[in-house]
């Protein structure tokens, strides 16, 4: 309510279809499209990108890792190759010294020296270690006789055509076939030994020869192999100058030694993705390598590096290739595994991200319709909020205004926007209606009323205020101010409280309030031992000036003689109407009952004088009847009964004045009351019967109708008749009860003789001024024809014409409902009343009945024959038909002929009787045809 309403225009994703772009469902559905699907699938092509990368740079560092390896273990294998390529180096160097400390050393020493360096095991590329020594140009011949005398007797130099200075291999070890072959040979006739021979002379350093094929192996094929030098001098080991070494050079050691052998070893089989290759020149010059520890490979191996090797004051190169065959380094599979791992995780991810947006979406989608409901509901409750009759109003925590409806606003008479945000503690017109405010500011409710301005300077009425305070959570979120006006239902009320108590027509206390007035008078004589006295007072023939002159003159004769009784009275006394012309005064503390005589005569007099109304002057008098408390009763209904019995006296005692009740009259009135509960008993126990005059023709003789008329088997009086019980029963109200058993009765009659006669004829039923002005004779009429099937022209309702006088617009609507329903109506005892006919032509009535006084007077010559013949006229003139009531005579009858009135009723043909005797008749009837004539001896049911 607080919050304003909601703005359609405001909202960014209204499905309105005035958005532009597709409509809602189409937007939905690409939106559930394009969202679920392009973002899983752009995370899938990014999935496989990146795992394609990882892999890629997985790649890289395993490669970049392998390759330190690689070198790591290329340094290690290529340092222990030189370290073999030293120790081979020591080796000679050591046979060098053994030569150079024993210059005359026997071949023998030399084998067994050879032997002890367990060379094959210890240095398998030395293939033997030999020793040439140097011979002077000139001294062959000592060195092949000093040979031969050491024991080599087949001692030559050779070839025999060699240079000056020779150097001739004098020793070898192990001695074999092979090396001994070598024996003799003079190493500066051949070029790669010589140049060795010489660099090994001048540098006093091992010197190596390129590769060779050595002399042992010239028969056995290529095997590389290469010769280190070592030389020998004589005196100083190392002589220090180049001429020095060149003049004391002996000799030299020779190792031939084969690089295979060298070599083997140094690759591990178990993990052969090493190879190397060995060059004595740079690779890039040489045609193939001294060495190769692999097969050629058909492509360029991964990872290839190139080492040099100083060998013998040569420089080699050594080429390590990473070999790929066989070559599974224990990483391979990561950056393959990386890829699939990355791809089924991109599709895993892609599917889950896919599961998520759709989730999402639909989530979106609920939201958006939980939204969209939520606004409606929001605006329907400000709807209700602005449109709500009711004045609500928000009170904030600081009792602040923050909001009103326009009902609030208008019930406080101010613009709403000047209660906003002003604090309402302060704005409320009622002292009390801020102190509730302020309790419900502290969480308790309150409702009040308040006759003050619903706000200060807003507008005054009378205000029905409810604070209530609303929470959440047990704190305290505002207070709702609901203010009603109720003003109106206020002034309502007391109007109503005021008919309640008052007469409408003369202001004066009607008859509750009189009831009221008199018990209040009644406690007050109790008290003090005190008389109240209660005046009855019914104006004389009032009913004549309402009838003639009108009831709106009537009702202004009323407001009058209400004036005049008022004005004659002492104020503690009280006039009150009781309805109609009957007007009753309370008189309190009465010392003695002329006391209230005089207050009688007071009346008297001030209605003595006439009335001025409507341009008219006439007098009207009242009869007063007086009772008093306690000597005639104790009791408002007893006072105001004894009262009204003593104005009937008045009454019949010529008008105009007043009578106190006498005993006699108590009597009287108390048979009535013992009649009343006699009667109440009567209806409740089923002592009502009706009885059936009929109606005839008065020229045929045929039955026209029947007429129901109403008896009391009293259980002790025995029958009693409708003159004694229908006052009674009138006054009481119990005419009501009976009236509608009597109807249902007859109806049910009705259908009991049609169903056995096939009764044409209607059959008439009375009803009292009561039962008509009840307003519900119509329905009730209807409903005892509906229960026994009957259509209404069955029933014939009959009506005096002083009932229908009483309020001729509402008799002429009640007649009309009833003949509505198809009902006949017949107006009785006409004639005797009110002599104006004006109304007959206004109301639906298809019958007169002359009354039986008329026909009475007829035949005992106490009037003749006019008023019969002048409604018989009038009948004919307004179409209805005339009957005439209590035919006793034959003389009656003929008159009647005579009158040309169309049928009678009366003990001249039969007296009302039972229904099995009128069974009796209707089959006489149906025996024997019509015209009947009366019979001799009348019928009787009395
Ligand atoms: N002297 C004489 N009298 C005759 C003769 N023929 C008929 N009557 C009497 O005249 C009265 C005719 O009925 P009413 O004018 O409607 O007058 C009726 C009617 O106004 C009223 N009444 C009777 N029954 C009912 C009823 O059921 N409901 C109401 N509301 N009133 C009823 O009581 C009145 C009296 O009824 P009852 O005592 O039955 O008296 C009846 C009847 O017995 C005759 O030749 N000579």
């Amino acid at each position: 309510m607080p919050e304003p309403a909601a703005d359609p225009k405001a909202d960014p994703v209204a499905d309105s279809p005035s958005a532009s772009g597709p409509n809602p469902t189409a937007r939905r559905f690409l939106r559930n499209l394009h969202v679920p699907v392009a973002v899983p699938l752009l995370a899938l092509i990014v999935g496989a990108s990146l795992s394609l990368l990882a892999m890629l740079q997985s790649e890289r560092l395993l490669g970049r890792e392998e390759a330190h390896r690689f070198s790591a273990r290329v340094e290690e294998i290529h340092g222990q190759l030189a370290d073999r390529i030293k120790v081979y180096e020591q080796v000679a160097r050591s046979a060098a010294s053994l030569a150079m400390t024993f210059p005359d050393l026997h071949w023998t020493q030399w084998s067994r020296f050879v032997e002890a360096l367990d060379m094959p095991q210890r240095y398998p590329g030395i293939i033997s270690i030999a020793y040439a020594r140097a011979v002077a140009a000139g001294r062959s011949g000592d060195l092949v006789a000093s040979m031969r005398a050491s024991g080599l007797t087949a001692f030559r130099i050779w070839p025999e055509h060699a240079g000056a200075d020779r150097v001739v291999n004098i020793f070898t070890a192990p001695v074999n076939e092979a090396n001994v072959r070598a024996i003799g040979f003079d190493l500066m006739s051949e070029a790669v030994r010589r140049s060795a021979v010489e660099r090994a002379r001048d540098s006093g350093e091992p010197a190596a020869t390129r590769a060779i094929t050595l002399k042992i192996d010239e028969a056995a094929g290529a095997r590389p192999a290469f010769i280190l030098f070592q030389a020998t001098y004589r005196g100083d080991p190392l002589p220090p100058s180049l001429e020095a070494r060149r003049a004391s050079f002996t000799g030299v050691v020779l190792t031939p030694v084969r690089i295979g052998p060298l070599v083997d070893g140094l690759i591990d089989s178990q993990r052969p993705d090493t190879g190397l290759e060995i060059y004595d020149v740079p690779p890039a010059e040489a045609e193939f390598p001294l060495y190769r520890s692999h097969r050629l490979l058909e492509t360029a191996p991964a990872i290839s590096l190139d080492r040099e090797l100083p060998v013998g004051g040569r420089i080699w190169t050594v080429r390590y290739d990473n070999l790929p065959d066989g070559v599974i380094t224990a990483h391979d599979w990561v950056p393959g595994a990386l890829l699939a791992v990355g791809i089924a995780l991109s599709i895993a991810l892609s599917l889950v991200l896919r599961m998520v947006l759709v989730i999402h979406s639909r989530a979106v989608e609920l939201a958006g319709e939980m939204t969209a409901s939520l606004r409606l509901q929001e605006a329907e409750r400000q709807q209700l909020f602005t449109q709500a009759p009711l004045g609500i109003a928000l009170v904030g925590t600081d009792g602040l205004v923050m909001d009103c409806n326009p009902a609030f606003a208008s019930a406080a008479g101010l613009p709403r926007q000047g209660l906003l945000g002003t604090d309402a503690r302060l704005r409320f017109g009622d002292q009390a209606s801020v102190f509730a405010l302020e309790a419900a500011l502290h969480g308790e409710s309150g409702k009040l009323e308040s006759d003050q301005p619903l706000l200060l300077g807003g507008r005054r009425s009378h205000f029905s205020l409810h604070f209530q305070p609303v929470t959440a959570g047990g704190a305290l979120k505002f207070v709702l101010a609901f203010a009603e006006d109720i003003g109106e239902k206020r002034r309502a009320e007391q109007h109503i409280q005021y008919l309640a108590h008052f007469d409408a027509l003369t202001g004066l206390p009607n008859r509750v309030l009189l009831y009221d007035r008199i018990a209040q008078a009644l406690r007050e004589g109790r008290r003090d031992g005190s008389k109240v006295a209660v005046l009855f007072i019914d104006l004389d023939r009032f009913k004549v000036i309402n009838d003639s002159l009108g009831h709106s003159f009537g009702d202004e004769v009323l407001r009058s003689v209400a004036r005049r009784l008022q004005a004659g009275l002492r104020e503690s006394d009280t006039v009150g109407r009781l309805g109609g012309d009957e007007f009753l005064i309370v008189v309190r503390r009465v010392a003695e009952p002329l006391d209230a005589a005089r207050v009688a005569e007071k009346v008297v007099a001030h209605l003595a004088s006439p009335f001025a109304v409507g341009g008219q002057n006439f007098v009207v008098t009242p009869s007063i009847g007086i009772s008093l408390y306690p000597d005639d009763a104790d009791d408002p209904e007893g006072l105001i009964r004894c009262a009204d019995i003593a104005m009937y006296h008045a009454k019949e005692q010529g008008r105009n004045g007043f009578r106190f009740v006498t005993k006699e009259m108590g009597a009287k009135s108390r048979e009535r009351m013992d009649l009343e509960g006699a009667l109440r008993q009567a209806i409740r126990e089923g002592e009502l019967f009706l009885v059936y005059q009929p109606q005839v023709d008065t020229l045929t003789g045929r039955m026209v109708g029947l007429e129901a008329l109403v008896r009391w088997r009293h259980p002790e009086e025995g029958l009693i008749l409708p003159g004694r019980f229908l006052p009674v029963a009138e006054e009481t109200g119990l005419v009501l009860a009976m009236g509608d058993w009597v109807l249902f009765e007859a109806c049910a009659q009705i259908r009991r003789w049609r169903q056995r006669f096939d009764l044409s004829i209607p059959v008439a039923v009375n009803v009292s001024g009561a039962q008509f002005r009840d307003g519900q004779l119509p329905v009730k009429v209807a409903r005892a024809l509906d229960a026994n099937g009957l259509s209404g022209c069955e029933l014939e309702i009959e009506v005096t014409e002083s009932t229908l006088i009483d309020d001729v617009e509402s008799a002429a609507a009640t007649l009309a409902a009833l003949k509505q329903r198809g009902v006949l109506i017949a107006l009785d005892d006409f004639g005797t009343g009110y002599s104006s006919l004006s109304y007959l032509h206004r109301l639906p009535i298809d019958k007169l009945k002359i009354d039986r006084s008329f026909i009475h007077d007829l035949s005992t010559g106490a009037s003749d024959a006019s008023v019969p013949r002048a409604i018989v006229g009038l009948g004919r003139s307004l179409g209805l038909s005339v009957i005439a009531e209590g035919v006793e005579t034959q003389e009656q009858l003929q008159l009647l002929r005579d009158l040309a009135c169309e049928s009678y009723q009366g003990f001249l043909f039969s007296r009302p009787i039972p229904a099995e005797e009128i069974e009796r008749l209707l089959e006489t009837l149906t025996a024997v045809q019509p015209p009947m004539q009366p019979p001799v001896q009348p019928v009787s049911a009395e």
